[in-house]
């Protein structure tokens, strides 16, 4: 029997899986190399729990290296039959899983300026492997595959038609976690699967998707993986008048995408962190400010996907902020009673599953992309 091995290389962290091969592949071990930068760190969880091992510094290229030493001895002398990659940017074309031909990887590199936290070390991954597993066939799996079919009004930019000919449209991210959720709807609340459901996806990324019987007809994520949502380090919408202004200024093109992409979100409002536990940690103002930034751009998305929808039968939480911080999901539901939400407030602090007293469900529910990939790679070996 061989293995499969998934790659998930984030904005912050790259994870990996590692699978054994058949009709629902069969977790042998998840990792990951988190905190990506000087104080980078490796945490592998199996039966026997989670160790975390302090790296030191690591940049992508690094981390995927000690993901390939920690998974050699794993393998056991059994071959790796395919390896799956998370591509953040499929852009016009790619819109299921997809052989990595070199004509394939081509394509995918013109699309690293529309993703430039994610698409250069989803790439760079793609060849480590290759190098490490050149018997594998690569396959790549798209965080804009789930959005494809978007209706034409969240597809497009009211800019001259030609742009949109030319693929600036708003793609959408996030489409493997979106794609799971859906997937866990259907198995474990098959009232809810054909039914108007927002995703709220609040990780070190952010995006909220509006599905409306199992399909995306919305995201808050566009053309790049900076709209919607403040980020970690991302600003999320903003006024395209502020860029003209900035350009104005004298910012080149590079310094105004570092500043987007990099010092913006959490980190530039609170001048303190891009991360969700020291903020809610911290007494200072500045972070309070950003947190409360926060929990009003969701709250005001999520109330525009309720009109999109006309409704709302679920709200789901995944995303290491939506999976852990239960203050943040209580403060995003508060008061939207005419929503029918209510969060009961001892199963939200207690991290269960069902976090809701009213009539609409609010659900927390862990995403696993790494599966999503793994299933894709499977179905591509049968
Ligand atoms: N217990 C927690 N409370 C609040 N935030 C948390 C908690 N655990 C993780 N987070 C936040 O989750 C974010 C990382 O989410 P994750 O989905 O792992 O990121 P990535 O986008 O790299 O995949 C960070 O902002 C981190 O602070
Ligand atoms: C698309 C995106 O923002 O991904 P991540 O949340 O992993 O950074
Ligand atoms: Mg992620």
């Amino acid at each position: 029997m061989s293995d499969i091995l998934t790659l998930n290389a984030g904005s912050s962290s790259i994870k990996f899986g590692l699978y054994r091969s058949g009709e629902e592949p069969q977790l042998r071990q998840l990792g990951q190399i988190e905190n990506i930068g000087p104080l980078a760190r490796m945490v592998l969880r199996g039966e026997d729990g989670k160790t975390t091992t302090e790296i030191g510094p690591a940049d992508h290229g690094r981390a995927v290296r000690a993901i390939l030493d920690v998974v050699a001895p794993m393998l056991e002398g059994r071959a790796v039959a395919g390896v799956g990659h998370r591509i953040v940017h499929g852009g016009k074309t790619f819109g299921a899983p997809t052989e990595l031909t070199p004509q394939v990887m081509d394509q995918l590199d013109a699309l690293v300026p529309l993703a430039p936290l994610h698409q250069p070390h989803n790439l760079a991954a793609v060849r480590a492997a290759q190098d490490a597993f050149p018997q594998a066939v690569q396959i790549g799996c798209f965080d804009t595959a789930f959005h494809k079919g978007h209706p034409f009004v969240n597809d497009a930019f009211a800019l001259p038609r030609r742009f949109y000919d030319e693929g600036v449209r708003r793609y959408g991210f996030h489409g493997l976690s979106y794609d799971y959720i859906s997937g866990r709807l259907v198995t474990d609340h098959p009232d809810l699967a054909n039914g108007r459901v927002v995703i709220a996806h609040l990780g070190n990324g952010a995006s909220m998707c509006a599905v409306k019987g199992g399909r995306s007809i919305g995201s808050t994520m566009g053309f790049s993986a900076l709209d919607g949502l403040p980020m970690g380090t991302r600003c999320g919408q903003l006024d395209p008048g502020v860029m003209l202004y900035l350009l104005d200024q004298g910012y080149s093109p590079v310094q105004l995408g570092d500043m987007l992409y990099k010092e913006s979100g959490l980190k530039g409002l609170s001048g303190i962190s891009h991360d969700m536990r020291t903020l809610l940690a911290s007494d200072a103002p500045e972070a309070a400010q950003a947190i409360d930034y926060y929990v009003f751009r969701i709250r005001r998305e999520l109330g525009a996907m309720a009109a999109v929808l006309g409704g709302l039968d679920a709200l789901v939480f995944t995303g290491g902020i939506g999976e852990n911080a239960a203050p943040i999901r209580a403060r995003v539901a508060d008061e939207l009673g005419f929503l029918g939400l209510q969060i009961d407030s001892a199963a939200n602090s207690a991290g269960d599953r069902v976090i809701s007293s009213g009539r609409t469900p609010v659900l927390v529910i862990p995403t696993d992309e790494e599966r999503v990939i793994a299933r894709a790679v499977s179905a591509a070996l049968r």
